[in-house]
């Protein structure tokens, strides 16, 4: 990470900061920032300042390591980088500043460059605020500059979706002073910065200006419907609407007292648990990227241009329409033209819809269009990249169709199933290429649902996952690899989430109830009205598959065969545990009641024959807390690589809330104790549904949290601060764990559930005993990893061991 200054022939002094791959803003960066300003200031010889960003990409933001600090640490290098680095450094510098900025500037980065005089922009630079996606907002002048620059509706929205602008929209709005190619972009920046240095163009100082924030009746007015809006669409994020008390502070106030209290919100919000939960998964999310032994081992990706897709149901134009849209060309095969030509128009009704919602222009939706051929029959498949079947869940029938294709395409070409809970060596028993069988399994409407679940054998060859890792971020889905187990990892992990809802029900649990507390917690739909959306015979075959292969955890519910037989499928046909009609919201059906208690009569499960009487957080932790087992066990079975993989699948594939930060993480912040005990007395009074996994038990035991990998141990050997991280100290009565933040090492204590930071230790003096400690600790087994932190004090004030 550098700042250096090279000053030109013509007066100009070229500032570029570089922290490779994108720039990001820390504070070593800030502090050479500082001291290269005030060199160029100095200097008689430099009549104006160039900031760049080196690399191609002038900023990703601010470092969001940053925010990780534990609870109770308030403080942070970025509310001081607000006024000293942007107020008094760069805006109120005596020379004329002019940001060069290309690639990127986000967060931070458009705010150090909205700090600047002018900017000028490469084309199709991506400039935006996103912050309020990480639970913070931003917090180097962003919520005062922004509606200085590009007015209050403009800005409002901008933060409030995290939606990145183009350099070419910036312009027309203001907040890029002019375009240069990549390659002028710095001699453009220099002549511009001399221009303004001669007073041939405006010295402009954003925070200053009010001639694009209108009226105060106006400005008011847009925030008033702004927070209206935020409290419907996003009701548990705080930093909504703090983002819009900072801009109208400034708006009522001036742009540096709205500066202060951007500060102070956050610093607030940098402590709050929405923003712990997004950040994890921000990380969560890139680290689903990075799979070992796959992505590590120097293959190339192939280039996948071609792709057959076999069924044009939903699934399948789902599909279809995501790849069309990323400029991959489609063979869409139907059994029939007429079942093609129904397939063909639901991809164009798929892209019609997002053309509608502004998502697509119409000039893409066209492009996108003219990728896609139907087909009947097989004789353009040996020209394919890859194939992706995706037709019923019939294991015969998609067995017959993967021995075709294995004669039909190419040796090369990839041979993906979209089942969601087949066994992929049973789907492939009748071909040879089990090498490149893998399973591509989205969420329904694929072109809409971000999560593509990758699924290996143990002969998928790397090479195939590694291309359909390539071809997912291809088009924009967040691919997480996952080993084959009945339901895969996400499907596997809820199973039990579709399930505890009927158990609690023949409790004598009302069913709108559950749905209702369920919804409360933060899902978007109850479990019922899910099951309504997925219908019933979808999921009495997926009911018997998860009967097979887990008969000792499976609740055998009457209720799914009697909704059949009572004619009621769900959404699809409009009867269900709802009333579906088309355009408007399903309502509660009363008329399923009798079939609820029919079914009760039948299970006949209720202790002493009468309704449970339970609390609706009992509601929530019944149905959830087995669902947590289940991901217990997908972990420690090694199906997914580590746990925050389901934190990404559970709210990118099952819309778990995202301010609660995924399933795990939600988990360890309840506490495994919590969750294994609760667990272990329902299983006494309701039987094995609730029975804990080996897993939780353990972890439950050690006082561990869920979300720390088993077979991360070993490797800690090599990484001494991870190894602090991980190193679990048991005191006679309290939970105590030892974490190193920033360099500094904090004794943290487990206070109502939290972690509570309550001492501070030397990292440099720590770090020899930790070292010694671990060294005896590897002589024994890996589950002996347990020190006393009274014992590493005594070798510390001992100097040995
Ligand atoms: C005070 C301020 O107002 C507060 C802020 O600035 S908060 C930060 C605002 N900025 C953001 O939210 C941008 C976050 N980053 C992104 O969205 C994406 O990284 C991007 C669109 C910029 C680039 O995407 P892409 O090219 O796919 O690279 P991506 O793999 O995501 O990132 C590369 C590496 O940088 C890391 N990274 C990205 N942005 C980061 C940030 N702001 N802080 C710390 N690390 C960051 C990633 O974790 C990844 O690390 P890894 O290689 O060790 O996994």
């Amino acid at each position: 990470m550098t700042v250096t200054m090279e000053v030109g022939n013509d007066g100009v002094a070229v500032v570029s900061i570089s922290n490779p791959p994108l720039n990001i803003i820390n504070a070593a960066m800030i502090a050479g920032l500082k001291e290269k300003f005030g060199e160029a200031t100095r200097r008689s010889d430099v009549k104006a300042i160039v900031l760049i960003g080196k690399g191609g990409r002038f900023s990703g933001g601010f470092d969001i390591n940053a925010f990780k600090k534990p609870s109770g640490d308030t403080s942070s290098d970025e509310p001081s980088a607000s006024i000293d680095l942007i107020v008094n450094t760069i805006e109120d510098c005596k020379k004329p500043v002019v940001a060069a900025v290309e690639g990127l500037a986000l967060g931070g980065g458009l705010e150090l460059a909205m700090g600047c005089h002018a900017r000028i922009a490469a084309p199709k630079t991506q400039l935006g605020l996103p912050e309020l996606t990480l639970g913070v907002i931003p917090g180097l002048g962003g919520t005062q500059r922004l509606p200085r620059l590009v007015g209050v509706s403009k800005a409002v929205e901008m933060m409030l979706f995290s939606k990145p602008i183009l350099s070419e929209e910036g312009k027309l709005l203001g907040l890029i002073d002019d375009i240069a190619p990549s390659k002028e972009l710095v001699r453009a920046s220099r002549l511009f910065a001399l221009e303004i240095a001669n007073r041939c163009k405006p010295w402009v100082r954003s925070l200053h200006r009010t001639d694009k924030i209108g009226s105060l009746s106006e400005a008011q007015g847009l925030l008033r419907a702004a927070r209206e809006q935020a409290k419907r669409t996003a009701p548990n994020m705080p930093q909504h609407l703090a983002c819009l008390d900072a801009v109208e502070e400034g708006i009522l106030h001036g742009g540096f007292k709205g500066l202060l209290k951007e500060t102070s919100v956050s610093k607030e919000l940098v402590q709050s648990n929405t923003t712990k939960a997004l950040i994890n998964l921000f990380f969560a999310q890139r680290a689903t990227a990075k799979v070992p032994s796959i992505t590590d081992i120097g293959l190339k990706p192939k280039h996948v241009k071609k792709v057959g897709i076999i069924g044009g149901g939903i699934m399948g134009s789902g599909i279809a329409t995501s790849l069309i849209l990323s400029n991959i060309t489609v063979f869409l095969k139907e059994i029939n033209s007429e079942y093609l030509l129904k397939g063909m128009k639901s991809v164009e009704a798929n892209i019609e819809g997002l053309v509608t919602r502004g998502k697509v222009t119409r000039d893409m939706a066209r492009k996108a269009l003219s990728l896609l051929k139907g087909v009947s029959d097989y004789s353009e498949f040996k020209e394919l990249d890859m194939v992706i079947e995706a037709v019923i869940e019939d294991v015969p029938l998609k067995q017959d169709i993967f021995s075709d294709l294995e004669k039909v395409c190419s040796s090369h070409c990839i041979l993906a199933t979209n089942t969601s809970t087949i066994d992929l060596n049973v789907i492939g028993e009748k071909t040879n290429s089990q090498d490149r069988i893998i399973g591509a399994h989205f969420f329904s409407p694929a072109h809409i649902m971000p999560l593509l679940e990758i699924i290996q054998t143990e002969k998928t060859s790397p090479q195939v996952i590694l291309d359909l890792l390539t071809v997912g971020k291809i088009i924009k889905k967040v691919p997480i690899v996952v080993r084959n187990c009945t339901g895969f990892a996400v499907n596997r992990t809820f199973f039990p989430y579709m399930q505890a809802p009927q158990l609690l029900v023949h409790l004598g649990v009302d069913l709108f109830r559950v749905d209702r507390v369920i919804r409360n917690f933060g899902f978007p739909l109850g479990p019922f009205h899910l099951q309504d959306l997925g219908g019933y015979r979808l999921g009495k075959a997926a009911g018997k598959e998860y009967a097979n292969a887990f008969p000792d955890r499976i609740f055998r519910s009457t209720l799914n065969e009697l909704m059949l037989k009572d004619g009621r499928n769900g959404k699809s046909n409009g009867k269900g545990f709802y009333i579906h009609k088309k355009g408007s919201k399903p309502i509660p059906d009363p008329s399923v009641l009798p079939i609820v208690d029919e079914s009760r009569k039948l299970m006949n499960i209720m202790p002493g024959g009468k309704p449970i009487s339970v609390t609706d957080e009992e509601i929530t932790e019944m149905v959830l807390f087995p669902t947590v087992n289940e991901a217990c066990r997908v972990l420690d079975e090694g199906v997914v690589a580590r746990a925050s993989d389901l934190d990404v699948a559970s709210v990118l594939g099952m819309s778990f809330p995202s301010y609660r930060g995924g399933l795990m993480f939600w988990a360890d912040t309840v506490g495994p104790s919590r969750i294994y005990s609760s667990l272990k007395k329902w299983s006494e009074m309701y039987g094995s549904f609730f029975k804990p996994s080996r897993y939780l038990e353990e972890r439950a035991m050690k006082g561990m949290p869920l979300s720390i990998a088993a077979e991360a141990t070993p490797s800690l050997k090599s990484n001494s601060k991870l190894i602090l991280e991980r190193l679990l100290l048991s005191t006679t009565d309290e939970r105590e764990w030892l974490s190193i933040r920033d360099g500094e090492i904090w004794k943290l204590k487990q206070i109502d559930n939290g972690m509570l930071p309550v001492l501070k230790l030397c990292y440099d003096q720590m770090q020899p005993c930790i070292e010694q400690c671990f060294a005896l600790c590897s002589m024994f087994p890996k589950d002996s990893l347990f020190c006393s932190f009274e014992l590493i004090q005594f070798w510390m004030a001992h100097g040995t061991l």
